[in-house]
């Protein structure tokens, strides 16, 4: 059984569902779940506190880009990924390193900068998931629990099955807050003990500047409750083992319904970002692939009975996206979009955008 009690554990050290043995099976699947347990790439797991990992400056910055360049790919405008000026791909990939550097700092690991994405979430949030493992079944005593009973019996003690995620040659993720905490309603970043599990153990509202990492497997469960008014912008970085390859699609906007408005450095802007700086004559590289869009919605991610209305499935986002109508030709004026109280303070506005065909 779940013991009840955590009180004797601090921020990041609640319990971890299904701790391993040696053979890299639990108990509690070799009892009660047949399917194999598959290996995350975090060596470490929990949650930790960074203190201020980037600067005003660094705010700055990434709010202006993200004014410049926000889509939602629940219903995009753009019809490819926006394509950064050498100067903007450089300055996002300095600032995303330093948050890499600092959760390297937290996990005493060596990191890779896998991607990161600036998110205005939206009123949907995120509910509770891993980042890099994917829900998929509970079990007791070798069966499968019917879908209704899972969270019930998940909160009983069955074990719950993960499997790979798409990210899952990521190994931790990062949120870093953009604005402070009085800008926005709701939004809170919760992390909890186990899947299925009501209430969070730990409830932040990091300031501007500051902010968490935490594991991509399932002993860091997290969400963000829905924003309820103002702007949540948060950076959000993702890294890998060190010396390791972006696996799959290094162009992949990894996207979910509650990351709102964003913008994103993949994998191939990061690489793209390196040549850029090897060969900073060759001003204009546009990277072997070039841009475009390629969303993955997130039905990836473990959902809880409770909040999988929410959900907006890979089926549906990839019909949304054939459907719209979007500015196609070159230099298209984009649209004056509704400007964030912290935009505003910059004096930031939508610009014209030419999407380089
Ligand atoms: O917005 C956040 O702080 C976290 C978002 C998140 O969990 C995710 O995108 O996977
Ligand atoms: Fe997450």
């Amino acid at each position: 059984m779940v013991p009840s009690s955590t009180a004797a554990l601090g921020p990041g050290e609640c319990l971890a569902q299904g701790a391993g043995t040696a053979s890299g099976k639990t108990n509690a699947q070799v009892w009660h779940c047949p399917l194999p347990t598959q290996p995350a790439l975090c060596m470490s797991h929990g949650w930790r506190r960074m203190g201020k990992a980037i600067s005003l400056g660094d705010i700055r910055l990434l709010l202006s880009l993200w004014e410049l360049y926000n889509d939602d790919l629940c219903k995009p405008w753009y019809e490819r990924k926006p394509e950064y000026t050498p100067k903007q791909l450089a300055d996002f990939t300095v600032i995303a390193r330093k948050v890499v550097a600092a959760m390297g700092r937290a996990f005493n690991e060596e990191l890779e900068l896998d991607q990161a994405a600036v998110n205005c979430t939206s009123h949907q949030g995120h509910p509770p998931h891993a980042d890099n493992m994917q829900f998929d079944s509970v079990w007791w005593q070798g069966q499968r629990i019917r879908e209704r009973d899972e969270v019930l019996a998940a909160q009983g003690g069955a074990h719950v099955h993960f499997r790979r995620a798409w990210t899952a040659h990521r190994n931790y993720c990062a949120s870093v807050l953009l604005v402070d905490p009085d800008e926005y309603g709701g939004g809170e970043l919760e992390f909890f003990n186990t899947w299925g599990e009501k209430e969070p153990c730990d409830k932040v509202k990091p300031g501007a500047g500051e902010g968490y990492t935490y594991c991509g497997c399932q002993k860091s469960i997290h969400a963000v409750r829905g924003v309820r008014w103002g702007s949540r912008l948060v950076l959000l970085v993702w890294t890998r083992p060190k010396g390791s390859k972006p696996a799959g699609d290094a162009g992949t906007c990894y996207f979910k319904p509650g990351s709102g408005p964003s913008i994103w450095l993949t994998s191939e802007d990061v690489d793209k970002a390196a040549a850029n700086a090897e060969t900073s004559t060759r001003r204009g590289f546009r990277g072997r692939g070039g841009m475009r869009w390629r969303p993955v919605a997130n039905s990836e991610l473990g959902h809880l009975a409770a909040s999988a209305a929410l959900w907006i499935n890979g089926d549906q986002l990839f019909r949304l996206l054939s459907g719209p109508p979007r500015p196609s030709a070159a230099g298209v004026e984009a649209p004056l979009r509704p400007r964030t109280a912290a935009a505003a303070a910059l004096g930031l506005s939508h610009p014209q955008i030419s999407d380089g065909v």
